[in-house]
Protein backbone atom coordinates (compact mmCIF):
# COMPACT_ATOMS: atom_id res chain seq x y z
CA UNK A 1 0.00 0.00 0.00
CA UNK A 2 1.54 3.58 -0.58
CA UNK A 3 2.42 5.63 2.25
CA UNK A 4 0.70 8.63 1.43
CA UNK A 5 -2.93 7.39 1.30
CA UNK A 6 -5.82 9.84 0.89
CA UNK A 7 -6.80 9.08 5.11
CA UNK A 8 -2.97 10.12 5.78
CA UNK A 9 -2.65 13.12 3.89
CA UNK A 10 -6.02 14.55 4.26
CA UNK A 11 -7.03 14.72 0.57
CA UNK A 12 -3.69 16.07 -1.42
CA UNK A 13 -2.40 13.13 -2.80
CA UNK A 14 -5.41 11.34 -3.18
CA UNK A 15 -6.66 11.37 -6.70
CA UNK A 16 -6.12 7.89 -7.59
CA UNK A 17 -5.58 6.37 -4.88
CA UNK A 18 -7.54 3.27 -6.36
CA UNK A 19 -4.92 3.35 -9.39
CA UNK A 20 -1.41 3.99 -7.04
CA UNK A 21 -2.80 0.82 -5.17
CA UNK A 22 -2.22 -1.23 -8.19
CA UNK A 23 0.63 0.05 -10.26
CA UNK A 24 2.04 3.50 -10.13
CA UNK A 25 2.90 4.92 -13.61
CA UNK A 26 5.69 7.35 -14.68
CA UNK A 27 6.87 9.08 -17.42
CA UNK A 28 9.97 9.66 -18.71
CA UNK A 29 10.08 12.34 -20.58
CA UNK A 30 13.72 13.44 -21.18
CA UNK A 31 16.33 10.77 -22.82
CA UNK A 32 17.78 9.24 -19.74
CA UNK A 33 19.81 6.40 -19.55
CA UNK A 34 17.68 2.94 -20.07
CA UNK A 35 18.86 2.10 -16.45
CA UNK A 36 15.84 4.01 -14.84
CA UNK A 37 13.15 2.45 -17.10
CA UNK A 38 14.50 -0.74 -15.96
CA UNK A 39 14.67 -0.27 -11.88
CA UNK A 40 10.96 1.52 -12.39
CA UNK A 41 10.09 -1.54 -14.06
CA UNK A 42 11.56 -4.20 -11.65
CA UNK A 43 9.93 -2.51 -8.98
CA UNK A 44 6.58 -2.81 -10.58
CA UNK A 45 6.10 0.63 -11.51
CA UNK A 46 4.68 0.64 -15.44
CA UNK A 47 6.68 3.24 -16.89
CA UNK A 48 6.71 5.13 -20.35
CA UNK A 49 9.36 6.55 -21.91
CA UNK A 50 8.20 9.29 -24.41
CA UNK A 51 10.90 12.27 -25.30
CA UNK A 52 10.74 15.27 -27.41
CA UNK A 53 7.37 15.98 -26.95
CA UNK A 54 6.20 19.60 -27.06
CA UNK A 55 4.65 21.14 -24.04
CA UNK A 56 0.70 20.86 -25.75
CA UNK A 57 1.44 17.16 -26.45
CA UNK A 58 3.15 16.46 -23.19
CA UNK A 59 -0.07 18.34 -21.70
CA UNK A 60 -2.75 16.13 -23.03
CA UNK A 61 -0.90 13.06 -21.94
CA UNK A 62 0.62 14.24 -18.28
CA UNK A 63 -3.17 13.23 -16.48
CA UNK A 64 -2.19 9.41 -16.41
CA UNK A 65 0.63 9.51 -14.94
CA UNK A 66 1.66 9.42 -10.93
CA UNK A 67 5.35 10.34 -11.65
CA UNK A 68 7.54 12.36 -14.19
CA UNK A 69 11.44 11.77 -14.38
CA UNK A 70 12.71 14.55 -16.55
CA UNK A 71 16.25 16.03 -17.19
CA UNK A 72 16.36 19.50 -18.10
CA UNK A 73 14.65 19.60 -21.16
CA UNK A 74 11.08 19.05 -20.07
CA UNK A 75 9.67 22.47 -18.79
CA UNK A 76 7.19 21.84 -15.98
CA UNK A 77 5.52 24.66 -16.02
CA UNK A 78 2.39 25.40 -14.23
CA UNK A 79 0.66 25.05 -17.26
CA UNK A 80 1.66 21.63 -17.89
CA UNK A 81 1.29 21.12 -13.88
CA UNK A 82 -2.62 22.25 -14.23
CA UNK A 83 -3.10 19.06 -16.39
CA UNK A 84 -0.98 16.72 -14.09
CA UNK A 85 -4.04 15.85 -12.52
CA UNK A 86 -2.51 12.59 -10.86
CA UNK A 87 0.74 13.53 -10.71
CA UNK A 88 2.37 13.18 -7.14
CA UNK A 89 6.44 13.36 -7.68
CA UNK A 90 8.84 15.05 -10.03
CA UNK A 91 12.49 13.26 -10.39
CA UNK A 92 14.67 15.45 -12.11
CA UNK A 93 17.79 13.32 -12.84
CA UNK A 94 20.05 15.87 -12.49
CA UNK A 95 20.94 19.25 -10.40
CA UNK A 96 19.21 22.17 -11.38
CA UNK A 97 15.26 22.36 -11.40
CA UNK A 98 14.95 25.77 -12.93
CA UNK A 99 13.36 23.89 -15.51
CA UNK A 100 10.38 23.18 -12.55
CA UNK A 101 8.33 25.94 -11.17
CA UNK A 102 8.38 24.36 -8.06
CA UNK A 103 5.82 27.16 -6.52
CA UNK A 104 3.35 25.49 -8.57
CA UNK A 105 4.44 22.20 -8.02
CA UNK A 106 4.33 22.88 -4.32
CA UNK A 107 0.84 24.26 -4.45
CA UNK A 108 -0.23 21.23 -6.45
CA UNK A 109 0.90 19.23 -3.70
CA UNK A 110 3.78 17.56 -5.79
CA UNK A 111 7.41 16.60 -4.65
CA UNK A 112 10.25 17.69 -6.56
CA UNK A 113 13.14 15.54 -6.17
CA UNK A 114 16.92 15.67 -7.70
CA UNK A 115 19.83 14.20 -7.54
CA UNK A 116 22.49 16.62 -6.01
CA UNK A 117 25.69 14.96 -6.49
CA UNK A 118 25.33 12.00 -9.38
CA UNK A 119 26.56 14.46 -12.38
CA UNK A 120 29.29 16.80 -9.91
CA UNK A 121 32.37 15.51 -10.60
CA UNK A 122 31.59 15.34 -14.27
CA UNK A 123 30.61 18.96 -14.65
CA UNK A 124 33.22 20.17 -12.53
CA UNK A 125 35.66 18.22 -15.13
CA UNK A 126 33.80 19.58 -18.01
CA UNK A 127 34.43 23.17 -16.47
CA UNK A 128 38.35 22.12 -16.15
CA UNK A 129 37.96 20.97 -19.81
CA UNK A 130 36.90 24.52 -21.07
CA UNK A 131 39.59 26.13 -19.22
CA UNK A 132 42.08 23.99 -20.78
CA UNK A 133 40.19 24.33 -24.07
CA UNK A 134 40.44 28.22 -23.40
CA UNK A 135 43.91 28.49 -22.48
CA UNK A 136 45.10 26.79 -25.44
CA UNK A 137 42.70 27.44 -27.67
CA UNK A 138 41.82 23.77 -28.81
CA UNK A 139 38.56 23.82 -30.28
CA UNK A 140 40.10 27.22 -32.96
CA UNK A 141 43.55 25.15 -33.34
CA UNK A 142 41.77 22.11 -33.93
CA UNK A 143 39.44 23.42 -36.71
CA UNK A 144 42.52 24.72 -38.48
CA UNK A 145 44.52 22.21 -38.35
CA UNK A 146 41.98 19.96 -39.73
CA UNK A 147 41.62 22.53 -42.72
CA UNK A 148 44.77 21.95 -43.68
CA UNK A 149 46.34 25.29 -42.09
CA UNK A 150 48.82 23.86 -39.34
CA UNK A 151 48.88 28.15 -38.36
CA UNK A 152 51.58 26.86 -35.67
CA UNK A 153 52.48 30.39 -34.72
CA UNK A 154 48.64 31.54 -34.83
CA UNK A 155 47.55 29.89 -31.20
CA UNK A 156 49.80 30.99 -28.51
CA UNK A 157 48.40 30.06 -25.07
CA UNK A 158 48.88 30.61 -21.82
CA UNK A 159 49.65 28.04 -18.42
CA UNK A 160 47.83 27.69 -15.50
CA UNK A 161 50.23 27.25 -13.09
CA UNK A 162 50.44 30.15 -10.80
CA UNK A 163 47.18 31.59 -12.64
CA UNK A 164 44.59 32.83 -10.08
CA UNK A 165 41.09 30.80 -10.65
CA UNK A 166 38.02 32.60 -9.49
CA UNK A 167 34.93 30.60 -8.48
CA UNK A 168 31.09 32.13 -8.48
CA UNK A 169 30.13 29.95 -6.12
CA UNK A 170 31.83 27.14 -4.20
CA UNK A 171 29.05 24.55 -3.47
CA UNK A 172 29.44 20.70 -4.72
CA UNK A 173 30.81 21.10 -7.89
CA UNK A 174 32.71 24.55 -7.31
CA UNK A 175 34.85 22.44 -4.44
CA UNK A 176 35.48 20.09 -7.03
CA UNK A 177 36.63 22.11 -9.01
CA UNK A 178 39.19 24.02 -6.86
CA UNK A 179 40.69 20.55 -5.87
CA UNK A 180 41.70 19.68 -9.34
CA UNK A 181 42.92 23.33 -10.07
CA UNK A 182 44.69 23.05 -6.74
CA UNK A 183 46.11 19.63 -8.38
CA UNK A 184 47.03 22.02 -11.28
CA UNK A 185 48.97 24.62 -8.79
CA UNK A 186 46.47 27.56 -9.23
CA UNK A 187 45.63 29.90 -6.63
CA UNK A 188 42.07 29.19 -6.20
CA UNK A 189 39.56 32.40 -4.56
CA UNK A 190 36.32 32.35 -4.22
CA UNK A 191 32.66 34.12 -3.98
CA UNK A 192 30.27 32.74 -2.08
CA UNK A 193 28.14 34.17 0.64
CA UNK A 194 27.37 30.78 1.85
CA UNK A 195 31.12 29.58 2.26
CA UNK A 196 32.25 29.26 6.00
CA UNK A 197 35.90 30.09 6.68
CA UNK A 198 36.40 27.01 7.97
CA UNK A 199 34.97 25.65 4.79
CA UNK A 200 37.62 27.36 2.48
CA UNK A 201 39.98 27.08 4.83
CA UNK A 202 39.70 23.18 4.43
CA UNK A 203 38.94 23.38 0.76
CA UNK A 204 42.39 25.45 0.23
CA UNK A 205 40.77 28.37 -1.16
CA UNK A 206 40.86 31.84 -0.21
CA UNK A 207 37.35 33.41 0.18
CA UNK A 208 37.36 36.79 -1.27
CA UNK A 209 34.51 39.58 -1.94
CA UNK A 210 33.50 39.67 -6.01
CA UNK A 211 34.78 42.61 -6.89
CA UNK A 212 38.31 41.17 -5.30
CA UNK A 213 37.69 38.10 -7.27
CA UNK A 214 36.69 39.99 -10.57
CA UNK A 215 40.08 42.05 -10.15
CA UNK A 216 42.32 39.62 -9.36
CA UNK A 217 41.13 36.23 -11.12
CA UNK A 218 42.85 35.36 -14.47
CA UNK A 219 39.99 32.86 -14.98
CA UNK A 220 36.56 32.54 -13.62
CA UNK A 221 34.57 30.08 -13.76
CA UNK A 222 30.79 30.49 -12.65
CA UNK A 223 29.33 27.59 -10.65
CA UNK A 224 25.86 28.65 -8.26
CA UNK A 225 22.53 28.46 -9.02
CA UNK A 226 20.32 30.86 -11.15
CA UNK A 227 18.89 32.72 -8.68
CA UNK A 228 17.11 36.77 -8.05
CA UNK A 229 20.69 37.39 -6.77
CA UNK A 230 23.45 35.64 -9.17
CA UNK A 231 21.03 36.22 -12.39
CA UNK A 232 23.71 38.86 -14.32
CA UNK A 233 26.10 38.13 -11.65
CA UNK A 234 28.75 38.66 -14.68
CA UNK A 235 26.83 41.86 -15.88
CA UNK A 236 28.21 44.36 -18.03
CA UNK A 237 29.60 46.24 -14.93
CA UNK A 238 31.29 43.48 -13.12
CA UNK A 239 32.63 42.65 -16.67
CA UNK A 240 34.20 46.38 -17.03
CA UNK A 241 35.40 45.24 -13.80
CA UNK A 242 37.45 42.15 -14.61
CA UNK A 243 41.41 41.99 -14.86
CA UNK A 244 42.30 42.55 -18.72
CA UNK A 245 42.68 39.34 -20.82
CA UNK A 246 40.48 37.33 -18.03
CA UNK A 247 38.69 34.33 -19.39
CA UNK A 248 35.57 33.05 -18.39
CA UNK A 249 33.70 29.84 -18.15
CA UNK A 250 30.14 28.84 -17.48
CA UNK A 251 29.22 25.28 -16.59
CA UNK A 252 26.72 26.27 -14.20
CA UNK A 253 23.18 28.10 -15.87
CA UNK A 254 22.22 30.78 -18.73
CA UNK A 255 21.30 33.76 -17.37
CA UNK A 256 24.43 34.04 -15.11
CA UNK A 257 26.45 35.97 -17.68
CA UNK A 258 25.25 38.85 -19.66
CA UNK A 259 26.31 37.37 -23.22
CA UNK A 260 25.08 40.91 -25.04
CA UNK A 261 28.26 42.61 -22.53
CA UNK A 262 30.22 39.41 -22.65
CA UNK A 263 30.46 39.45 -26.71
CA UNK A 264 31.47 43.42 -26.34
CA UNK A 265 34.04 42.02 -23.87
CA UNK A 266 35.89 39.71 -26.03
CA UNK A 267 35.70 42.30 -29.14
CA UNK A 268 37.32 44.74 -26.85
CA UNK A 269 39.98 42.23 -25.76
CA UNK A 270 38.60 42.83 -22.24
CA UNK A 271 37.94 39.26 -21.92
CA UNK A 272 40.41 37.27 -23.72
CA UNK A 273 38.53 33.79 -23.90
CA UNK A 274 35.28 32.63 -22.42
CA UNK A 275 33.54 29.16 -22.69
CA UNK A 276 29.93 28.53 -22.25
CA UNK A 277 28.06 25.44 -21.86
CA UNK A 278 25.09 27.13 -20.73
CA UNK A 279 22.85 29.86 -22.37
CA UNK A 280 20.09 32.46 -21.50
CA UNK A 281 17.66 30.67 -23.96
CA UNK A 282 18.37 26.65 -25.10
CA UNK A 283 18.37 25.24 -27.12
CA UNK A 284 20.76 28.07 -28.32
CA UNK A 285 20.80 27.77 -31.62
CA UNK A 286 21.41 31.31 -32.97
CA UNK A 287 23.60 33.31 -30.14
CA UNK A 288 25.32 36.28 -31.26
CA UNK A 289 28.51 34.98 -29.48
CA UNK A 290 28.53 32.65 -32.08
CA UNK A 291 31.81 33.55 -34.73
CA UNK A 292 33.34 35.82 -31.89
CA UNK A 293 37.22 35.46 -31.65
CA UNK A 294 38.09 33.56 -28.32
CA UNK A 295 34.43 32.22 -27.74
CA UNK A 296 34.18 28.56 -27.10
CA UNK A 297 30.73 26.52 -26.62
CA UNK A 298 29.20 23.54 -26.31
CA UNK A 299 25.94 22.58 -25.94
CA UNK A 300 25.00 22.24 -22.16
CA UNK A 301 27.04 18.99 -21.82
CA UNK A 302 28.25 19.57 -18.42
CA UNK A 303 26.39 16.40 -17.58
CA UNK A 304 26.76 14.32 -20.69
CA UNK A 305 29.39 11.54 -19.30
CA UNK A 306 28.28 7.69 -18.83
CA UNK A 307 28.92 7.44 -15.66
CA UNK A 308 27.09 10.68 -14.78
CA UNK A 309 24.11 9.42 -16.54
CA UNK A 310 24.04 6.38 -15.56
CA UNK A 311 24.27 7.55 -11.68
CA UNK A 312 21.18 9.92 -12.09
CA UNK A 313 18.97 7.84 -14.39
CA UNK A 314 19.81 5.24 -11.09
CA UNK A 315 19.50 7.89 -8.20
CA UNK A 316 16.30 8.92 -9.36
CA UNK A 317 14.30 5.99 -10.40
CA UNK A 318 15.34 4.56 -6.81
CA UNK A 319 14.25 7.77 -5.04
CA UNK A 320 10.32 7.94 -7.53
CA UNK A 321 10.12 4.49 -6.71
CA UNK A 322 10.75 4.88 -3.13
CA UNK A 323 8.26 7.50 -2.93
CA UNK A 324 5.63 5.71 -4.89
CA UNK A 325 5.91 2.41 -3.32
CA UNK A 326 7.17 3.15 0.13
CA UNK A 327 6.30 6.97 0.99
CA UNK A 328 10.12 7.47 1.37
CA UNK A 329 11.61 11.07 0.55
CA UNK A 330 15.14 11.86 -0.30
CA UNK A 331 16.69 15.19 -1.83
CA UNK A 332 13.36 16.75 -2.49
CA UNK A 333 13.40 20.27 -2.87
CA UNK A 334 9.95 21.38 -1.31
CA UNK A 335 9.84 18.31 1.43
CA UNK A 336 12.03 17.73 4.14
CA UNK A 337 13.52 14.10 3.61
CA UNK A 338 12.38 10.84 4.82
CA UNK A 339 14.35 7.40 4.05
CA UNK A 340 12.50 4.58 2.87
CA UNK A 341 13.47 3.19 6.48
CA UNK A 342 12.07 5.70 8.24
CA UNK A 343 8.88 5.58 6.39
CA UNK A 344 7.24 2.58 7.43
CA UNK A 345 7.74 3.70 11.27
CA UNK A 346 6.32 6.98 10.59
CA UNK A 347 3.30 5.66 8.74
CA UNK A 348 1.28 5.65 11.95
CA UNK A 349 2.38 8.52 13.64
CA UNK A 350 1.47 10.02 10.23
CA UNK A 351 -2.00 8.52 10.30
CA UNK A 352 -2.31 9.95 14.00
CA UNK A 353 -0.89 13.53 13.67
CA UNK A 354 -3.69 13.57 10.36
CA UNK A 355 -6.29 12.17 12.65
CA UNK A 356 -5.55 14.73 15.12
CA UNK A 357 -5.38 17.44 13.10
CA UNK A 358 -8.40 16.77 11.23
CA UNK A 359 -10.24 16.47 14.58
CA UNK A 360 -8.82 19.84 15.79
CA UNK A 361 -9.62 21.05 12.11
CA UNK A 362 -13.17 19.89 12.11
CA UNK A 363 -13.80 21.06 15.95
CA UNK A 364 -12.65 24.24 16.00
CA UNK A 365 -12.97 25.69 12.48
CA UNK A 366 -11.21 29.11 11.74
CA UNK A 367 -10.70 30.02 15.38
CA UNK A 368 -7.75 28.36 14.97
CA UNK A 369 -4.67 30.54 15.11
CA UNK A 370 -1.45 28.36 15.68
CA UNK A 371 -0.71 24.90 16.46
CA UNK A 372 1.91 23.63 18.33
CA UNK A 373 3.15 19.96 17.81
CA UNK A 374 4.68 17.96 20.77
CA UNK A 375 6.01 14.27 19.92
CA UNK A 376 7.11 12.52 23.32
CA UNK A 377 8.70 9.27 24.13
CA UNK A 378 9.08 6.88 21.12
CA UNK A 379 7.67 9.96 19.06
CA UNK A 380 10.42 12.01 19.98
CA UNK A 381 12.88 9.74 18.15
CA UNK A 382 11.51 10.26 14.96
CA UNK A 383 11.72 12.93 12.23
CA UNK A 384 9.01 15.62 13.41
CA UNK A 385 9.01 16.97 10.37
CA UNK A 386 6.57 14.38 8.28
CA UNK A 387 4.64 14.19 11.70
CA UNK A 388 3.71 17.77 11.53
CA UNK A 389 3.08 18.07 7.95
CA UNK A 390 0.76 15.51 8.78
CA UNK A 391 -1.19 17.41 11.14
CA UNK A 392 -1.38 20.64 9.33
CA UNK A 393 -2.26 18.83 6.10
CA UNK A 394 -5.20 17.26 8.69
CA UNK A 395 -6.13 20.47 9.58
CA UNK A 396 -6.43 22.30 6.95
CA UNK A 397 -7.67 19.35 4.87
CA UNK A 398 -10.86 20.18 6.72
CA UNK A 399 -11.39 23.42 4.56
CA UNK A 400 -9.16 22.32 1.68
CA UNK A 401 -9.20 19.93 -1.11
CA UNK A 402 -5.67 20.22 -2.46
CA UNK A 403 -4.08 20.29 1.06
CA UNK A 404 -1.33 17.41 1.44
CA UNK A 405 1.88 17.31 3.33
CA UNK A 406 3.98 18.65 0.85
CA UNK A 407 2.24 21.65 0.22
CA UNK A 408 0.76 21.94 4.19
CA UNK A 409 3.76 24.10 5.87
CA UNK A 410 3.71 26.48 2.84
CA UNK A 411 -0.24 26.90 3.31
CA UNK A 412 0.35 27.32 6.72
CA UNK A 413 2.59 30.01 6.50
CA UNK A 414 0.45 31.62 3.69
CA UNK A 415 -2.36 31.73 6.05
CA UNK A 416 -0.32 33.13 9.26
CA UNK A 417 -0.98 29.94 11.37
CA UNK A 418 1.74 30.15 13.71
CA UNK A 419 3.59 26.15 13.86
CA UNK A 420 5.81 25.49 16.62
CA UNK A 421 7.76 21.85 16.85
CA UNK A 422 8.79 20.53 20.41
CA UNK A 423 10.43 17.03 21.26
CA UNK A 424 10.25 16.00 24.75
CA UNK A 425 12.86 12.59 24.78
CA UNK A 426 11.61 11.54 28.09
CA UNK A 427 7.92 9.43 28.42
CA UNK A 428 4.99 10.69 30.36
CA UNK A 429 2.11 9.03 30.82
CA UNK A 430 2.49 7.31 27.65
CA UNK A 431 5.39 5.07 25.91
CA UNK A 432 5.08 6.79 23.02
CA UNK A 433 2.96 10.54 21.98
CA UNK A 434 1.30 13.30 19.68
CA UNK A 435 0.16 16.60 21.16
CA UNK A 436 -1.45 19.20 19.26
CA UNK A 437 -1.92 22.16 21.02
CA UNK A 438 -4.44 24.97 18.86
CA UNK A 439 -4.05 28.26 19.67
CA UNK A 440 -7.57 30.15 19.44
CA UNK A 441 -8.70 33.22 20.39
CA UNK A 442 -10.50 31.84 23.21
CA UNK A 443 -7.26 30.02 24.78
CA UNK A 444 -5.67 26.99 24.12
CA UNK A 445 -7.21 23.65 22.91
CA UNK A 446 -5.42 20.23 22.96
CA UNK A 447 -5.64 16.80 21.58
CA UNK A 448 -3.15 13.88 21.89
CA UNK A 449 -3.11 10.58 20.85
CA UNK A 450 -0.62 7.29 21.21
CA UNK A 451 -0.17 4.02 19.07
CA UNK A 452 -1.58 1.15 20.62
CA UNK A 453 0.91 -1.49 19.90
CA UNK A 454 3.16 0.38 17.68
CA UNK A 455 0.85 0.69 15.21
CA UNK A 456 -2.74 1.91 16.06
CA UNK A 457 -3.80 5.10 16.42
CA UNK A 458 -5.61 6.42 19.27
CA UNK A 459 -7.11 9.63 20.40
CA UNK A 460 -6.18 9.81 24.35
CA UNK A 461 -7.26 13.06 25.54
CA UNK A 462 -9.49 15.56 24.02
CA UNK A 463 -9.80 18.81 25.50
CA UNK A 464 -8.33 18.11 28.84
CA UNK A 465 -10.86 15.08 29.13
CA UNK A 466 -9.09 11.53 28.99
CA UNK A 467 -10.67 9.04 26.50
CA UNK A 468 -9.91 5.84 24.53
CA UNK A 469 -10.93 6.28 21.20
CA UNK A 470 -10.12 5.06 17.83
CA UNK A 471 -11.02 8.02 14.93
CA UNK A 472 -12.19 6.94 11.44
CA UNK A 473 -15.43 6.68 9.50
CA UNK A 474 -18.35 8.82 10.50
CA UNK A 475 -18.00 10.28 14.16
CA UNK A 476 -20.09 12.88 16.65
CA UNK A 477 -18.17 14.43 19.09
CA UNK A 478 -20.87 15.77 22.07
CA UNK A 479 -20.50 17.63 25.29
CA UNK A 480 -23.32 17.46 27.71
CA UNK A 481 -23.73 17.66 31.29
CA UNK A 482 -23.32 14.66 33.14
CA UNK A 483 -26.41 13.59 34.11
CA UNK A 484 -28.11 9.71 34.32
CA UNK A 485 -30.08 8.59 31.49
CA UNK A 486 -28.30 10.77 28.95
CA UNK A 487 -26.85 8.15 26.94
CA UNK A 488 -30.02 6.10 27.18
CA UNK A 489 -31.79 9.72 25.61
CA UNK A 490 -29.13 9.98 22.76
CA UNK A 491 -28.57 5.90 21.99
CA UNK A 492 -32.40 6.23 21.00
CA UNK A 493 -32.10 9.52 18.92
CA UNK A 494 -29.34 7.75 16.60
CA UNK A 495 -31.51 4.55 16.48
CA UNK A 496 -34.79 6.29 15.73
CA UNK A 497 -32.30 7.98 12.84
CA UNK A 498 -31.74 4.63 11.55
CA UNK A 499 -28.64 5.13 12.72
CA UNK A 500 -26.21 2.17 13.87
CA UNK A 501 -23.26 2.84 16.65
CA UNK A 502 -20.05 1.25 15.87
CA UNK A 503 -18.29 2.45 18.95
CA UNK A 504 -19.01 4.63 22.11
CA UNK A 505 -16.29 6.05 24.01
CA UNK A 506 -17.27 8.29 26.91
CA UNK A 507 -14.69 10.60 28.97
CA UNK A 508 -15.94 13.26 31.53
CA UNK A 509 -13.73 16.12 32.86
CA UNK A 510 -15.32 15.81 36.38
CA UNK A 511 -18.25 13.43 37.78
CA UNK A 512 -21.16 15.42 37.37
CA UNK A 513 -19.52 18.16 35.32
CA UNK A 514 -18.63 18.24 31.60
CA UNK A 515 -18.76 14.75 29.67
CA UNK A 516 -17.65 14.14 26.30
CA UNK A 517 -18.96 11.40 24.10
CA UNK A 518 -17.39 9.98 20.86
CA UNK A 519 -19.40 8.12 18.84
CA UNK A 520 -18.19 6.04 15.84
CA UNK A 521 -21.79 5.54 13.24
CA UNK A 522 -22.20 3.56 10.00
CA UNK A 523 -23.20 6.20 7.93
CA UNK A 524 -22.57 10.48 7.99
CA UNK A 525 -24.68 11.65 10.34
CA UNK A 526 -27.46 14.24 8.73
CA UNK A 527 -27.67 17.62 9.32
CA UNK A 528 -31.56 17.37 10.85
CA UNK A 529 -30.13 15.04 13.79
CA UNK A 530 -27.09 17.42 14.36
CA UNK A 531 -29.93 19.57 15.09
CA UNK A 532 -31.78 17.29 16.86
CA UNK A 533 -29.04 15.83 18.88
CA UNK A 534 -28.08 19.63 20.31
CA UNK A 535 -31.68 19.96 21.84
CA UNK A 536 -31.59 17.18 24.26
CA UNK A 537 -31.31 18.05 27.47
CA UNK A 538 -28.21 19.06 28.48
CA UNK A 539 -26.32 18.73 25.61
CA UNK A 540 -23.63 21.93 25.09
CA UNK A 541 -22.37 20.87 21.61
CA UNK A 542 -22.58 18.49 18.96
CA UNK A 543 -19.96 18.27 16.12
CA UNK A 544 -20.14 15.59 13.18
CA UNK A 545 -16.63 14.23 12.43
CA UNK A 546 -15.48 12.67 9.16
CA UNK A 547 -11.91 11.28 8.65
N1 LIG B 1 26.21 22.31 -17.22
C1 LIG B 1 25.63 21.29 -16.67
O1 LIG B 1 25.29 20.34 -17.34
C2 LIG B 1 25.41 21.25 -15.21
C3 LIG B 1 25.50 20.03 -14.52
C4 LIG B 1 25.28 20.00 -13.17
C5 LIG B 1 24.98 21.17 -12.49
N2 LIG B 1 24.87 22.32 -13.16
C6 LIG B 1 24.59 23.58 -12.47
O2 LIG B 1 25.74 23.94 -11.72
C7 LIG B 1 25.36 24.81 -10.67
C8 LIG B 1 26.09 24.44 -9.38
O3 LIG B 1 25.70 23.16 -8.97
P1 LIG B 1 26.16 22.60 -7.55
O4 LIG B 1 25.78 21.19 -7.51
O5 LIG B 1 27.57 22.97 -7.27
O6 LIG B 1 25.22 23.43 -6.59
P2 LIG B 1 25.45 23.70 -5.05
O7 LIG B 1 24.13 24.09 -4.51
O8 LIG B 1 26.17 22.60 -4.39
O9 LIG B 1 26.39 24.97 -5.03
C9 LIG B 1 25.96 26.23 -5.40
C10 LIG B 1 26.79 27.24 -4.63
O10 LIG B 1 26.42 28.53 -5.07
C11 LIG B 1 26.48 29.37 -3.94
N3 LIG B 1 25.71 30.58 -4.14
C12 LIG B 1 24.37 30.74 -4.02
N4 LIG B 1 24.05 32.02 -4.24
C13 LIG B 1 25.20 32.68 -4.51
C14 LIG B 1 25.50 34.02 -4.83
N5 LIG B 1 24.53 34.96 -4.89
N6 LIG B 1 26.78 34.34 -5.07
C15 LIG B 1 27.76 33.41 -5.01
N7 LIG B 1 27.53 32.10 -4.68
C16 LIG B 1 26.26 31.77 -4.45
C17 LIG B 1 25.92 28.52 -2.84
O11 LIG B 1 26.31 29.01 -1.58
C18 LIG B 1 26.56 27.18 -3.14
O12 LIG B 1 27.76 27.02 -2.44
C19 LIG B 1 23.84 24.71 -10.61
O13 LIG B 1 23.30 25.83 -11.28
C20 LIG B 1 23.53 23.48 -11.42
O14 LIG B 1 22.25 23.53 -11.97
C21 LIG B 1 25.09 22.40 -14.51
O1 LIG C 1 21.58 20.71 -13.63
C1 LIG C 1 22.04 19.72 -14.18
O2 LIG C 1 22.09 18.60 -13.64
C2 LIG C 1 22.63 19.90 -15.52
O3 LIG C 1 22.28 21.11 -16.06
C3 LIG C 1 22.43 18.76 -16.44
O4 LIG C 1 21.35 18.92 -17.30
P1 LIG C 1 20.94 17.72 -18.29
O5 LIG C 1 20.51 16.60 -17.44
O6 LIG C 1 19.86 18.26 -19.14
O7 LIG C 1 22.17 17.38 -19.06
Amino acid sequence: MPFYTQEQLGSGLRRNTEHQMTQPKVLISDKMDPRAAAIFRERGIQVDEITGKTPEELAAIIGDYDGLAIRSSTKATAKLLDQATNLKVIGRAGIGVDNVDIPAATARGIVVMNTPFGNSITTAEHAIALMFALARQLPEADASTQAGKWEKNRFMGVELTAKTLGLIGAGNIGSIVASRALGLKMKVIAFDPFLSPERALELGIEKVELDQLLARADFITLHTPLTDQTRGILSREALAKTKKGVRIINCARGGLIDEAALKDALESGQVAGAALDVFETEPATASPLFGTPGFVSTPHLGASTTEAQVNVAIQVAEQMSDFLLLGGVTNAINMPSLSAEEAPRLKPYMALAEKLGRLLGQVLGEQVRGVSIEVEGAAAQLNQKPITGAVLAGLMGTYSQTVNMVNAPVLAKERGLDVKEIRHEREGDYQTLVRVTASTPGGERCVSGTLFGNAAPRLVDIFGVAVEAELGGHMLYIVNNDTPGFIGKLGTALGQAGLNIATFNLGRRAAGGEAVALVAVDDPVPAELVQQLCALDGVREVVPLNF
